[in-house]
């Protein structure tokens, strides 16, 4: 497909997770590089390792500069990108991004800046490793399960869930909440201020989407760190589910793909623990 990533969605994530796991089990195929808008980049990443059933490296490449510019940073990013994809060093590590002579693991990497190269970053965690001289140099790995590991099959679904993403403010009010649950959403992700905290305002609407079978999840509006469980809200009373990690368009990917498992909110929270 040729989008901008800004124009990324669900019916397009199943067909490349398809077509990725189609490829990968070629036995000629020892590596995949997808060229991608950076602007969703790390959706589509998360996403792939979650459903890649493969070890094989899968490696998302964006470039910053369009063509035209002056030191464009694409074909460095796509001649990396390849070299990378068909490295031993990247096997078994999980969808891969990079750009910028760097090397993000696909659950971790953000977007942290509009404009500049070095745009790509997995906060405070760190990234994994460089790309230098044409070679990969790793440093570190995540410790959370991803690809062959999850228990996300996609190869048979042709829709994934509606899960819809709230975000928090002062003054905030439930209105785009309750329109959502409205409109069928199967989950919500909460992107609360500070460590997931919920404003007073939208606290009965989510309870009473809770209650509804609507499953919500907590996450944060700040982009680093975690938010835990029964830290700013009784998460054990009112049955909700906290993100850990995860920001709140990496947590909506996971949700959708645990809904099409289970809605057991107990098995849920796992695997927000585990991928
Ligand atoms: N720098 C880019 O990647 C182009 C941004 C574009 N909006 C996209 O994500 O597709």
């Amino acid at each position: 497909m040729q989008i901008a990533s800004e124009n990324m969605n669900n019916d397009a994530w199943l067909k490349l997770g398809k077509r990725v796991n189609t490829l990968l089990a070629q036995s000629d195929v020892d590596g995949i590089v997808i060229t991608h808008g950076t602007d969703t980049i790390e959706e589509t990443a998360y996403f792939l390792d979650l459903v890649v059933k493969s070890k094989k490296p899968v490696v998302i490449v964006g470039a910053m500069r369009p063509s035209t510019a002056i030191s464009a940073d694409g074909p460095i990013n796509l001649y990396n990108a390849v070299l990378l994809a068909g490295s031993k060093e990247a096997i078994g590590k999980g969808v891969l991004v990079t750009l910028n002579d760097q090397i993000n693991a696909g659950r971790e990497v953000t977007k942290t800046n509009t404009s500049t190269l070095d745009t790509f970053k997995t906060p405070e965690l760190g990234f994994l490793g460089y790309i230098q001289g044409s070679k990969p140099y790793f440093y570190r790995q995540s410790t959370r399960k991803n690809t062959v590991d999850t228990p996300f099959d996609i190869m048979n679904l042709d829709k994934l869930p509606q899960v819809d993403i709230v975000y928090g403010y002062a003054n905030m009010n439930p209105i785009a909440l309750n329109a959502f649950v409205a409109a069928g959403a199967q989950g919500i992700i909460h992107a609360g201020v500070g460590d997931g905290s919920l404003n007073n305002t939208v606290v009965p609407s989510l309870t009473e989407a809770r209650k509804k079978g609507v499953v919500i999840v907590r996450s944060s509006r700040v982009g680093q760190g975690i938010v835990a469980r029964n830290g700013e809200a009784d998460d054990d009373k009112l049955d909700f589910v906290v993100s850990d990690t995860l920001n709140a368009q990496k947590a909506r990917i996971l949700l959708m793909l645990a809904l099409t498992k289970t809605t057991d909110t107990k098995e849920i929270q796992k695997m927000f623990w585990e991928y």
